[in-house]
C-alpha cells in the first residue's frame, strides 16, 4: 500500500451524543463484556485505513466547487473492507468512522466474510443534476481507486446514492484496470452484475428481524401496528413489504415531515403518490405528521429508517411503541438505549436488523466473481436462513447473559472480529 494513502487514524470518540459517540460506547459496552484488555479494546476501537480527499466539479453552468470525501476501513481481518457509500450535507469523516466500525460488526454478526468500511461525500445530492453527480462519483473513485476492489474494499448504496452510482463507481474503477470488474461494487443494477433482490434486501431483512423479536412475545405481523421513519430505499420497501405482511402501517415519514391514518394507510397509494413526485406529507390519504411525533405515536413497532440519533434520551422516553427495529444505523443514542432499556421496549439493533442488505451484497458479489446468476427464489430463502440464524443467534446470547439484544449482537460480532485478529497472530 502506497504511503501517501494513509492518514493517521482516529481512536478518539467523537463530540458527545454523535454516532462516533454512540459507536465507541457500544464498543466499550461490549469489551467489557467480553473482559478484553485495554489494547485490544483500543485495536478494535481503531479504523485500520483512511483515505480523504478532495473532490473538484465543474459544474453544469461552468462554476466550479469542492467537495470532501472520505472512505474509511474500520477493520479488514475477516475479509475485504465492506460498506455504503453515503451523499449527504452532513457527511464528515467521525460519520463515516461510525458507520464503518458499525460495518464491521455487522459482517461479523451474520457471518459474511468481511470486514466493515464506510464512505461518504459530504455534498447535498438533491441540488446537483445526474450529469453532475456522476462527474462527482467518478472523481471520488478515481481518487480511492489505491484502497478499493473486489478483493480489498467493496461499495454498496447508502443514504444518498443508488444502483447508478454504483454502476458509475463499477465503470470508473473497470475502465482504469482495463477490463470490466462487477465485483467491485454491489447494489448495482441487474444490466452490469447487480443481484435479484439486493433492492429490497435490507427492507426484507428488517421485516424478517421484526417477524423474529415478535414470535418471541408470541405475536405475528398481522397482528400489530408499526410507524416509519423515512421512505427512502430501506423505508419505503419495508411499508410496503410489511403493509402486504398484514401489518397496518400508521405513519411514514421523509426529511419534511410525515402523514398519518390510525386504520392503516394505503400503502400501494402512497407509493404510486411518491413515484409520481409528491412529497410523502402531501399525501392525500391522510393526516400530517412531524417526524418527532410519528417517533411518539402508540403503535407496536417503531422503524426508524432514515439518520443518526433520532431516539435520544428524550425521544426514547416518549416512544410509545413495544418494539424499535433498527432500519437505520445508529438511530438510538446511548442515553437513548439505556431509557428503552429501561422502559423494557425491545430494540433490535441495526446491526442484526439491517443486515440483509450486505448479506445479499455478499450474494451478489458471490454471483459476480462466479459469473453465474442465482434465481431470485435461492436468494429469498438464503437471505431468510442467514437473518432467522443470525437472529436466533444473538436472541440466545441475550437470553443466556441476561443483556440486551443490542449487546448480544456486539458481544457476538466483536469477538469474531478479535478471534480472526488474534488467529492471525495480528494481537499476541
Ligand atoms: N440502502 C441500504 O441497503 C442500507 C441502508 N441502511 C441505512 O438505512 C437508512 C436509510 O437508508 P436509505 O433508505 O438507503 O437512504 P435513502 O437516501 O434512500 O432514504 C433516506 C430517507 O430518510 C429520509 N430522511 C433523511 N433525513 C431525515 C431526517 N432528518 N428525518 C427524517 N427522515 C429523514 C429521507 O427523506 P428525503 O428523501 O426527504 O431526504 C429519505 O426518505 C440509513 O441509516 C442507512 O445507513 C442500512 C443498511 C443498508
Ligand atoms: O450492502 C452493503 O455492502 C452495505 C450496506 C450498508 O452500507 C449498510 O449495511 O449499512
Amino acid at each position: 500500500m502506497p504511503d501517501e494513502v494513509r492518514t493517521t487514524p482516529a481512536t478518539t470518540p467523537g463530540a458527545a451524543g454523535s454516532a462516533l459517540d454512540t459507536a465507541h460506547a457500544q464498543l466499550a459496552s461490549a469489551v467489557q463484556i467480553l473482559g478484553y484488555d485495554d489494547g485490544l479494546h483500543r485495536m478494535l476501537a481503531t479504523p485500520r485505513r483512511e483515505m480523504n480527499v478532495a473532490i473538484p466539479l465543474r459544474r453544469d453552468d461552468g462554476s466550479t466547487e469542492l467537495f470532501m470525501g472520505y472512505r474509511v476501513q474500520h477493520n479488514i481481518s475477516r475479509g475485504p473492507g465492506k460498506g455504503g457509500l453515503r451523499y449527504s450535507a452532513s457527511v464528515d469523516v467521525d460519520e463515516v468512522r461510525a458507520l464503518a466500525m458499525w460495518m464491521t460488526w455487522k459482517c461479523a454478526v451474520v457471518d459474511v466474510p468481511y470486514g466493515g468500511a464506510k464512505g461518504g461525500v459530504t455534498i447535498d445530492p438533491s441540488r446537483y443534476s445526474s450529469t453532475e453527480l456522476e462527474r462527482v462519483t467518478r472523481r471520488y473513485t478515481s481518487e480511492i481507486m489505491p484502497i478499493i476492489g473486489p478483493e480489498r474494499d467493496i461499495m454498496a448504496p447508502d443514504i444518498g446514492t443508488n444502483e447508478q452510482t454504483m454502476a458509475w463507481v463499477m465503470d470508473t474503477y473497470s475502465v482504469n484496470m482495463g477490463y470490466t470488474i462487477a465485483a467491485v461494487t454491489t447494489g448495482k443494477p441487474l444490466a452490469v452484475g447487480g443481484s435479484l433482490g439486493r433492492a429490497t434486501a435490507t427492507s426484507q431483512g428488517v421485516v424478517h428481524a421484526a417477524a423474529a423479536a415478535l414470535a418471541d412475545a408470541g405475536v405475528r405481523l398481522d397482528e400489530v401496528s408499526t410507524a416509519i421513519q423515512g421512505f427512502g430505499k430501506v423505508g419505503s420497501h419495508a411499508a410496503r413489504l410489511l403493509h402486504e405482511a398484514g401489518t397496518r402501517v400508521v405513519a411514514v415519514s421523509d426529511e419534511h415531515g410525515g402523514v398519518q391514518a390510525s386504520d392503516g394507510l394505503d400503502v400501494p397509494a402512497l407509493l404510486a403518490h411518491v413515484a409520481a413526485g409528491g412529497a410523502v406529507a402531501e399525501f392525500d390519504g391522510g393526516t400530517p405528521v412531524s417526524n418527532a411525533e410519528l417517533l411518539a405515536l402508540d403503535v407496536d413497532v417503531l422503524i426508524p429508517a432514515a439518520v443518526e440519533g433520532v431516539l435520544d434520551a428524550d425521544a426514547a422516553g416518549r416512544v410509545k411503541a413495544r418494539w424499535v427495529v433498527e432500519a437505520a444505523n445508529g438511530p438510538t443514542t446511548t442515553e437513548g438505549d439505556r431509557v428503552l432499556a429501561e422502559r423494557g421496549i425491545v430494540v433490535v439493533p441495526d446491526i442484526l436488523a439491517n443486515a440483509g442488505g450486505v448479506i445479499v451484497s455478499y450474494f451478489e458479489w458471490v454471483q459476480a466473481n462466479q459469473a453465474y446468476w442465482w434465481t431470485e427464489q435461492e436468494i429469498a430463502e438464503r437471505l431468510e436462513l442467514r437473518m432467522a440464524a443470525s437472529y436466533a443467534a444473538v436472541s440466545a446470547v441475550s437470553r443466556r447473559e441476561g443483556i440486551t439484544l443490542r449487546d448480544a449482537a456486539l458481544v457476538i460480532g466483536v469477538r469474531r472480529v478479535a478471534e480472526a485478529h488474534q488467529i492471525r497472530g495480528l494481537y499476541p
